[in-house]
C-alpha cells in the first residue's frame, strides 16, 4: 500500500470493522467459540503458506540480535501453543452478558451490571506474530473486533495468521472483518490508529511509541509500556530460593517486558547473596551494573561486573544486563521501586510476613509478588487463556489484559412499570 492510498484505505477498512463490531456483540457464545476452534484447527495444521511467510520474515531478520530474531519464530511447537490457547479461551465462561450485583431498590426496580463488549478496538505491538493470535482470539471470544497493527519485521507472517483468522470466522458465519490486520510498515498507520473511529487504542511497546501516542491520540488509551522490574532480597530471604527466583527472573527469556532489569539486596545478606549469584551467572554471561558498595563483592568472583551510572536505575536492558544496588532496609527498596521503576511488575524475596505485605501494600506496580519471579506476569500464567499485553496504566485495566479488560459494563435496570415519585 502506498502513502497516497493509505488513508482511504484504512477508512474503508475502519467502516468494515466498526460495522462488524456491531454484528460480534450480537454473535452467540457457540458461534464465537466455534470461530475459535476453527483457528485452532487451522493453526496446528501449518499451511505451507504461513511457513514461507514466517521463513521470509526470519530471513530478513539475519541483522537481529538473537532474543528479537526468536520472538519471529512460528515454529510447531509455537503454533501447536496458540492453538490451545484459543481452545482454553473458548472453554473459559462467556463474560458477554453476565448480569451482576442485581439488587432491588425501595422503589422496586432491580439495579444492576451487564458486561458489554468494549466495540472496536486498535493495538500496536512490537515484532511476535503470536500476539495477533492472542489478540484476536481474545477479541473473537469477548465479542468485540479489532483492527491489529505488528511490528514490521512480523508482517509476512502477521498478514498469514490474520488469514487464519478471517477463514476462521467466515466458516463459523462470523463476520471476517472483525479481525483485521494493517498491511503496510508504514508508521503513518499508527498515527492513524490515534484518531480513527475506535473505542480503545493499546499501544504495547516502548517509550518511542507511547510517547508518540501519547501527544496524538484523540482516543482513549490502554498503555502497555516498558518493563523495568525489580527483584528485591530482603534481610529475611531464604538465600537458595532467592538464588533461583532471581536467576529466573533475570535468565529464563531476556527480551520480555516481565524481565527482571533491576535487582536490589539488603546490606546484611548482600556478602553471603552477591558473590552466589556472581558465581551462577558467570557461566550464563551475565553483566553486573552495580553501585559502589557492591561493586566489590561482585567483581572478587566475576569480571564481568561495571559501575553503575544514575541512568542505570532507569535502565530497561533487555539483554543480559542487570543494575544492582544494595540498601539499608525495605523503606528504601521501596523508595526506589517506586522512584525508578516502570509500574510494571515488581517482586520481594522474604520468610518475613509483615515485610511482604508491606512491599505488596505499597509499591505501586501493576503485579507485586513474594517470593515469584516477575516473569510470572504474564495472562497465561495468571489463568487469563491468553493476553492482549500487561497494562502499565491504572485506568480501566491495570497488569494482564484478559477478556474482562476488553468488556466494559452497563446498567441494566429492570422494573415492572414503575414511575419515579
Ligand atoms: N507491557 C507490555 O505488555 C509489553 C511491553 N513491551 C515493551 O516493548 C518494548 C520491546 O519491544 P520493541 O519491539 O522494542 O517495541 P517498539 O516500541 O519498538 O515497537 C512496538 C510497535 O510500535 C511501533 N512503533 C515504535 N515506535 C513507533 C513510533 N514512534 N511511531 C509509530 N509506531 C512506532 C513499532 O513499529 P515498527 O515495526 O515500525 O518499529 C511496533 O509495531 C519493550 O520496552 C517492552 O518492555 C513488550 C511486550 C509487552
Ligand atoms: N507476558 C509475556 C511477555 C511478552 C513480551 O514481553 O514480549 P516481548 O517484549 O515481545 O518479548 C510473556 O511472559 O511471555
Amino acid at each position: 500500500m502506498d502513502t497516497d492510498g493509505l488513508l482511504p484505505a484504512l477508512s474503508a477498512l475502519n467502516r468494515a470493522a466498526r460495522e462488524a463490531s456491531r454484528r460480534m456483540a450480537r454473535a452467540s457464545t457457540a458461534a464465537r467459540n466455534a470461530a475459535l476452534h476453527a483457528l485452532a484447527r487451522r493453526l496446528r495444521a501449518a499451511p505451507e503458506a504461513l511457513q514461507a511467510a514466517n521463513a521470509q520474515d526470519l530471513a530478513a531478520a539475519a541483522h537481529l540480535d538473537a532474543p528479537l530474531r526468536a520472538r519471529l519464530v512460528l515454529d510447531a511447537a509455537t503454533l501447536a501453543t496458540l492453538a490451545e490457547g484459543c481452545e482454553q479461551i473458548a472453554a473459559l465462561l462467556d463474560p458477554v452478558g453476565a448480569m451482576t450485583n442485581l439488587q432491588r431498590r425501595p422503589s422496586g426496580i432491580q439495579v444492576g451490571q451487564m458486561r458489554v463488549p468494549l466495540g472496536l478496538f486498535g493495538m500496536v505491538f512490537e515484532s511476535r506474530p503470536n500476539v495477533s493470535i492472542e489478540a484476536a482470539s481474545l477479541a473473537i471470544k469477548s465479542g468485540n473486533a479489532c483492527i491489529l497493527r505488528g511490528g514490521s519485521e512480523a508482517l509476512h507472517s502477521n498478514r498469514a495468521l490474520i488469514q487464519l483468522v478471517q477463514e476462521a470466522l467466515r466458516e463459523a458465519q462470523l463476520p471476517e472483518a472483525a479481525v483485521q490486520l494493517i498491511d503496510t510498515p508504514d508508521r503513518a498507520a499508527v498515527g492513524w490508529l490515534c484518531r480513527a473511529d475506535i473505542d480503545l487504542l493499546i499501544p504495547r511497546g516502548g517509550k518511542g511509541l507511547i510517547e508518540r501516542v501519547s501527544a496524538e491520540a484523540t482516543v482513549p488509551v490502554l498503555k502497555h509500556l516498558d518493563g523495568n522490574c525489580h527483584c528485591y532480597v530482603d534481610a529475611h530471604a531464604d538465600l537458595a530460593q532467592a538464588l533461583t527466583v532471581v536467576d529466573n527472573a533475570k535468565t529464563q527469556k531476556v527480551s520480555p517486558c516481565n524481565a527482571t532489569e533491576s535487582l536490589l539486596v539488603h546490606r546484611a545478606v548482600a556478602a553471603e547473596f552477591l558473590p552466589r549469584l556472581a558465581a551462577l551467572w558467570a557461566a550464563k554471561g551475565v553483566t553486573f551494573h552495580a553501585c559502589p558498595d557492591s561493586l566489590p563483592l561482585l567483581q572478587r568472583v566475576t569480571t564481568a561486573a561495571v559501575p553503575a551510572t544514575e541512568a542505570d536505575w532507569g535502565t530497561e536492558y533487555l539483554s543480559l544486563d542487570i543494575s544492582v544496588k544494595l540498601v539499608d532496609d525495605l523503606d528504601a527498596a521501596i523508595a526506589h521501586i517506586n522512584q525508578h521503576g516502570s509500574h510494571h511488575t515488581d517482586a520481594i524475596l522474604t520468610t518475613h510476613h509483615p515485610s511482604a505485605m508491606r512491599f505488596l501494600r505499597e509499591v505501586d506496580s501493576a503485579s507485586v509478588m513474594v517470593n515469584a519471579s516477575t516473569r510470572f506476569a504474564d495472562g497465561f500464567e495468571y489463568g487469563l487463556g491468553a493476553e492482549i499485553g500487561i497494562s502499565t496504566d491504572k485506568l480501566h485495566a491495570r497488569g494482564p489484559v484478559g477478556l474482562e479488560g476488553l468488556t466494559t459494563y452497563k446498567w441494566v435496570v429492570l422494573g415492572e412499570g414503575q414511575v419515579r415519585t
